[in-house]
């Protein structure tokens, strides 16, 4: 196994110090180490972080392979600087099996460029009708703890109730996509200013922030731990500060694209900005980054949902919804945050891989922890060009734009999976 001294480098925004990678772990950290054996890796000017963790991913395997597969999406991760990825259970066949999540940890393992952590369904195939094999995925090789029916809202408060009580025993949590259905028939966009204008069926605020707020209700009243996916209203972050002050066991993501774009993307008709939910007014995108900055959002993840060209290029209304953000969260993070380091780190490392349960990983490089790590140039520009990216789809919002920083080199216990900013594999 290659040492690797990485010189100069600044862990999480502190003075530079340099970095010796031996044997799968931080074997040393101090200014001026040498060793003669190692590779050396001129880190000026460079921000070590812990190995990003991406709490909601699409990986699309099995059945979409022709959009993602285990192996590019786990490559498309290291490029942005993950160590750790969360695979949404939304796959062909459903991962609502003890078999299924073993061959999507399997798969993970053999292309072995991030660790993939698989997500169970809550319910079988999705559908909302009766609670999957939780048990048999929580015991598989797997060992699930997250479960999600994500693209799809676990509607039913009796069955919901029943899946917050049932991971209570192996310290789980319900991952909820909060969309009431009935609230969202033939939603298209945002319901808002712009979807009146546009004349296309709106998604209102209030189908998120009802799911929300019962289900943070539910948490409360039987004890467990519940995750909120994509949060994308300002009401939602209401629902959410009054919750945790409550003492509920709540968490809560947003995604970079929520923090960047709003509805006003719809106006182009480009289904690239389709997308569940729907990009929201500035008034949310403010909330989302005052909330995230305050903690009452825990987390960034991507909500990474790639799709083929014939599922993103056609008509709005035909069009899947979703967008491709593996490779670009660090930089869009950078635009909204500013160099806020220790903040960077805390939202898409420590907290995700503590709420996923992740060991090893969201620890900051010090002597003798696992060197899952990621190194990250602030100073570099660079321009988004879909065809460069190593997803196998294309549908990027950020296509064209130039976006500060850049991931030069990741390492996974200690193996770099991308060196000089390309991925070693
Ligand atoms: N975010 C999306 O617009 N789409 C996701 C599903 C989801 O996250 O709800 C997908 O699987 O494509
Ligand atoms: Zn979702
Ligand atoms: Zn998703």
């Amino acid at each position: 196994m290659t040492a690797y001294l990485i010189k100069s480098v600044s862990v999480v925004g502190a003075a530079p110090t340099d970095l010796l990678i031996r044997d799968g772990v931080v074997a040393e950290v101090g200014a001026g180490l040498t060793a003669p054996d190692a590779t050396v890796i001129d880190g000026a000017g460079l921000v070590a972080l812990p190995g990003l963790v991406d709490l909601h991913t699409h990986l699309r395997e099995p059945g979409r392979e022709d959009a993602e597969t285990v192996e590019s999406g786990s490559r498309a991760a290291a490029l942005g600087g993950y160590t750790a990825v969360c695979a949404m259970a939304n796959t062909s066949p459903v991962a609502d099996t003890a078999g299924v999540v073993e061959q999507v940890w399997r798969l993970g393992r053999e292309a072995g460029l991030v660790d993939v952590q698989p997500i169970g369904a809550v319910t079988v195939g999705l559908a909302g009708g009766q609670l999957a094999e939780l048990g048999a995925m929580a015991d598989s090789a797997a060992r699930v703890r997250i479960f999600s029916d994500d693209g799809h809202c676990v509607a039913d408060p009796k069955l919901m109730r029943r899946a917050l009580e049932y991971v209570k025993a192996f310290d789980g949590v319900i991952a909820q996509h909060a969309e009431e259905p009935r609230l969202t028939e033939g939603a298209q966009m945002h319901e808002g200013e712009v979807s009146t204008r546009l004349g296309l069926t709106g998604w209102p605020a209030v189908a998120e922030e009802a799911i929300i707020a019962r289900d943070v209700l539910l948490a409360e009243h039987v004890g467990s731990r519940l995750h909120i996916c994509h949060v994308s209203t300002a009401g939602s972050v209401e629902v959410l500060r009054h919750a945790k002050a409550r003492g509920v066991k709540v968490t809560a993501e947003v995604t970079p694209h929520h923090l960047l774009l709003t509805d006003s993307k719809a106006e182009t008709y480009d289904p690239v900005y389709k997308v569940n939910p729907p990009l929201r007014t500035g008034t949310d995108v403010a909330a989302l980054r005052a909330a995230l900055a305050e903690g009452v959002i825990d987390i960034i993840a991507t909500d990474h949902a790639p799709h083929a060209v014939e599922d993103k290029e056609c008509e709005w209304a035909y069009a899947r919804p979703g967008m491709l953000g593996l490779e670009t969260a660090l930089s869009i993070a950078l635009d909204v945050l500013g160099p806020q380091w220790d903040l960077i780190a805390e939202r898409m490392s420590r907290a995700p891989a503590r709420i996923a349960g992740l060991e090893g990983h969201g620890v900051d490089p010090a002597p003798g922890v696992p060197a899952n790590l990621t190194l990250v140039d602030p100073a570099a520009r660079r321009t988004i060009e879909p065809a460069e990216l190593a997803s196998r789809s294309r549908n990027t919002p950020y296509a064209r734009m130039t976006l500060p920083g850049r991931i030069v080199a990741t390492f996974l216990r200690g193996e770099p999976t991308v060196l000089d900013g390309k991925a070693v594999k």
